[in-house]
């Protein structure tokens, strides 16, 4: 891991650079499987799956028998956990209901708004080095909330072309819709354009890799909206003496197994916490089954060491972390002064791993620094708001000669005219 002394904040952007690839590179490749999709559907993700998931197929989507096959699979202890989790899930998101808004902003005016469902929504499930089901709930309850009519969930196929037991056992439990196997840039220029197998959706969520991740950036010139930027997983824990090292080492080795891109970052005022973090990350790392992808993404790691809290705050907001946990004496001066992350987890107990799967969060958050303008999942990102009016003949009394005279300003003769012929037929 790399020891950073007191940088200076001319070098933080440097630092805190991710390991990810650029943009650009990546870019070639999405267009150019964007463009084929478009064109030729089916043929054109059946060719993309063989050449980067190594499957030939010509049927994605998973059949009842598949579902039905999957449940059996899943041991009881399993199934339960699941259970747990999905529970305490839907009560943080449907907490998040708001009431309708409603206003009469002047005598007879009254203007209210209401949320509505997004009609078609497309879920992308991680499976290129973990099959993630739990992202299955983090995206579908949501959903089911909100009242999405049509929940589309491509997650890529396996080296025996099949869909992990656990996705499809989590799929069924949460009201998914339709399950195709496709995953990568082809499943995200699928649900973008629709092809004969994949419909087309209005907004897609979830996260993936870099190549998923850039995939859904570009659908949103196509008219599909999207979640966020939710890409390589990300981690930023601030602790001092007060935190405990083997359990600082070991939140940062959970997301450092995710893939070698994922970054994760120490910062502390204590020299002596940092030195007794390496050697725990050391020997934690021995025994980890993700050995070598861990190990990858430690290289790029850093540990930081900071003259005093403000400076590390300052640093922290700089980079934006996908996840931040606070491990300090200061824990509120952390927590209020926090203004990007996209999710904070406070103290010795709160490993990030609760989040990832049961405490009841959303585990899909802006990675990259998008932590600096987009939320994380939640029951909104599932609905949009709409807003209604209602005018009484006194109410167009009371803006008419308002908007005549804005209409008149604008150069807008027709738009007066709405008004103009209210007002008369009034007189
Ligand atoms: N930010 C979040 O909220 C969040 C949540 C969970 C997981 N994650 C991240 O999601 C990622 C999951 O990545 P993954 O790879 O395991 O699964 P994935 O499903 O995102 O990607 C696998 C697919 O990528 C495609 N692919 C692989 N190599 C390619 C290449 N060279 N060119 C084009 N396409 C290629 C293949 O089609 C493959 O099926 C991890 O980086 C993890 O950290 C992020
Ligand atoms: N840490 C990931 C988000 O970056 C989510 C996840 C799913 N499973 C385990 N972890
Ligand atoms: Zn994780």
């Amino acid at each position: 891991m790399n020891k950073i002394d007191n940088p200076k904040p001319e070098i933080w952007s440097e630092i805190l650079k991710r390991p990810t690839k650029t943009v650009d590179d990546i870019e070639i490749t999405v267009k150019e499987i964007f463009k084929e999709v478009q064109r030729k559907g089916d043929e054109a993700v059946a060719k993309y799956t063989s050449i980067f998931d190594g499957i030939s197929q010509d049927n994605y989507e998973v059949s009842e028998e598949e579902i039905k096959e999957a449940i059996s699979l899943i041991p009881s202890e399993l199934k339960e956990a699941i259970e747990l989790a999905k529970e305490n899930i839907y009560k943080f998101h449907n907490a998040q209901k708001t009431e309708r808004v409603e206003v009469e902003t002047i005598e007879g005016v009254n203007c209210w708004q209401e949320k509505r469902p997004i009609q078609k929504i497309g879920l992308y499930i991680p499976g290129g080095t973990a099959p993630l089901f739990s992202t299955v709930l983090m995206l579908a309850v949501p959903a089911e909330i909100a009242g999405c009519k049509e929940i589309v969930l491509c997650s890529p196929p396996d080296k025996k072309g099949k869909i992990n037991p656990a996705i499809l056992y989590a799929a069924n439990l949460c009201g998914v819709t339709k399950i195709l196997k496709v995953g990568g840039i082809q499943a995200i220029a699928g649900m973008t354009f629709g092809t004969q197998s994949i419909p087309k959706v209005y907004k897609i969520f979830g996260p993936g890799n870099q190549f998923v991740t850039v995939a859904k950036q570009l659908a949103t010139q196509f008219g599909v909206a999207i979640d966020m930027p939710a890409g390589p997983s990300e981690l930023l824990i601030v602790a001092d003496d007060t935190a405990v090292p083997a359990f600082v080492a070991s939140d940062l080795l959970s997301q450092a197994e995710h893939g070698t891109d994922s970054q994760v970052i120490l910062v502390s005022t204590s020299k002596k916490l940092i030195e007794e973090v390496e050697k725990e990350v050391q020997s934690q790392l021995e025994v980890l089954p993700r050995k070598a992808i861990a190990e990858k993404a430690i290289e790029n790691s850093k540990l930081i060491y900071v003259e005093n809290d403000q400076i590390a705050l300052d640093l922290i907001n700089e980079y934006g972390p996908e996840h931040f946990i606070i491990c300090s004496e200061y824990d509120d001066f952390y927590c209020n002064g926090i203004v990007n992350a996209g999710s904070v987890f406070i103290g010795n107990y709160t490993p990030e791993s609760a989040g990832d799967y049961a405490s009841g969060t959303n585990h899909t958050l802006p990675t990259n620094g998008y932590a600096k303008n987009y939320s994380g999942v939640n029951l909104d990102s599932f609905m949009k708001s709409m807003t209604f009016q209602k005018i009484t003949k006194e109410g167009i009394l009371n803006i008419g000669s308002a908007i005549e005279t804005m209409a008149e300003a604008e150069g807008l003769q027709a738009h007066k005219n709405a008004v103009t012929l209210r007002l008369k037929s009034l007189e």
